[in-house]
């Protein structure tokens, strides 16, 4: 067990990488994706299922934790790991976005953030410096920048704006992290979809310096084609020897394009809110669990699939608890999907690491219908 934090590229297929990300909490293999825990709990998950799933490392959120129980308390009662009996690396986000995303009553100045908590329309403040410590408090192995994530469309002065708003709270961000030894602190790129932009933002998180960078501002409404056209360059701003983590992706298609153009880490709730919704992704394609042509099928939601759900469960009783609103529905459907994200990932890295991830790729694509089956 290290006690440091570090990264070891161990293989490249173009430009999608392999490798491992040590931490004293354990290892991370990348590409990898991040389960969202965002109030301490993977919904509808035990952290020992979430785990059996694949994943090395969990997404926490500095908004909501810092609202409901608060950091303090947590920090009291032994730090977020203990708190939700997760003992595996959890990177924390930093509350900007989420701030952007959910509070109301926001009031945004060059020290920070004030807004209203959706929860009891109480009162708060994120700057940098606050939200460094709430991330300290949690205990969190990778604590992001806080940063402001602007809302697409956004015409060029607004980006360019908000981006050198972003740097300058980097920087703020950095002086308050001090010195962690075994802590990882990541830079976060803004810059919307103007490539110099993307560049300048680049540029000065590297002159900062950080353990690893990640892609911010996009999986905002921009769609996949504007989406892959930025990362068609942007990941190639950042240094090689650091993890690249693209926030917010996404869908199996966008998180096998973000691989394929250099992404290293993805976070998402899509499997498991969807896992509530009833949509199950699979490797033939999109499965609505509540259609009725599932009433009578006896088969699996997935043959090839070895999760609880698909090794014990009818595609006919998993549509008749979700019609029924069982609580059983949500933790078979959301295990599945994080099973079938980590079994993607799984693929990525060993077809990445023998040099066939184009053919890896075909298959991916080959074997997807188009629309829900
Ligand atoms: C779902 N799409 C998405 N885009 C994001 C973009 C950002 C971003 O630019 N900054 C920060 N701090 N977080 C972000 C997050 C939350 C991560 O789950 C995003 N999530
Ligand atoms: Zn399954």
């Amino acid at each position: 067990m290290t006690e440091r934090f570090s990264f070891d590229l161990k293989a490249t297929d173009g430009k999608a990488r392999t490798g491992v990300i040590s931490t004293p909490r354990g290892e991370v293999r990348t590409p990898a994706f991040m389960p969202v825990g965002t109030a301490a709990t993977v919904k509808a998950m035990m952290p020992e299922s979430v785990r059996a799933t694949g994943a090395d490392i969990l997404l926490g959120n500095t908004y909501h934790l810092m609202l409901r129980p608060t950091a303090e308390r947590i920090d009291r009662l032994g730090g977020l790991h203990k708190f939700m009996n997760w003992d595996r690396p959890i990177l924390t986000d930093s509350g900007g976005f989420q701030v952007m995303s959910l509070a109301g009553l926001r009031k945004l100045t060059e020290k920070g953030v004030t807004f209203k908590s959706h929860v009891d329309g109480s009162k708060h403040e994120l700057t940098p410096e606050r939200s460094m410590e709430i991330q300290r408090l949690l205990g969190s192995d990778i604590v992001m920048c806080f940063d402001e994530c602007p809302a697409l469309p956004a015409d060029r002065d607004r980006i360019a704006e908000s981006m050198r708003l972003s740097m300058r709270w980097a920087e703020r961000s950095r002086e308050a992290f001090g010195d962690r030894p075994g802590h990882a602190l990541f830079g976060i790129m803004q810059g919307g979809l103007e490539q110099d932009l993307r560049e300048e933002s680049a540029e000065a998180l590297k002159a900062i310096g950080f353990e690893g960078y990640a892609v911010g501002g996009l999986a905002v409404g921009e769609g996949q084609e504007a989406m892959f056209d930025c990362l068609d360059y942007a990941p190639d701003f950042l240094p090689t020897d650091t993890p690249r983590y693209l926030m917010g992706v996404g869908k199996p298609d966008d998180i096998v394009g973000a691989v394929a153009r250099g992404i290293d880490m993805m976070d998402c709730v899509l499997p498991s809110r969807s896992g509530r919704t009833g949509q199950v992704f699979t490797r033939y394609g999109v499965v609505n669990i509540k259609n009725a042509r599932h009433a009578d099928d006896p088969r699996p939601l997935d043959e090839a699939c070895s999760c609880p759900a698909c090794l014990n469960y009818s595609r006919a009783y998993l549509h008749h608890v979700f019609r029924s609103n069982e609580m059983i529905s949500g933790m078979l459907l959301t295990w599945h999907n994080l099973h079938y994200f980590q079994e993607i990932m799984q693929g990525m890295r060993d077809a990445i690491a023998a040099g066939t991830f184009a053919a890896w790729q075909a298959e991916f694509h080959a074997q997807r219908a188009q629309g829900d089956i």
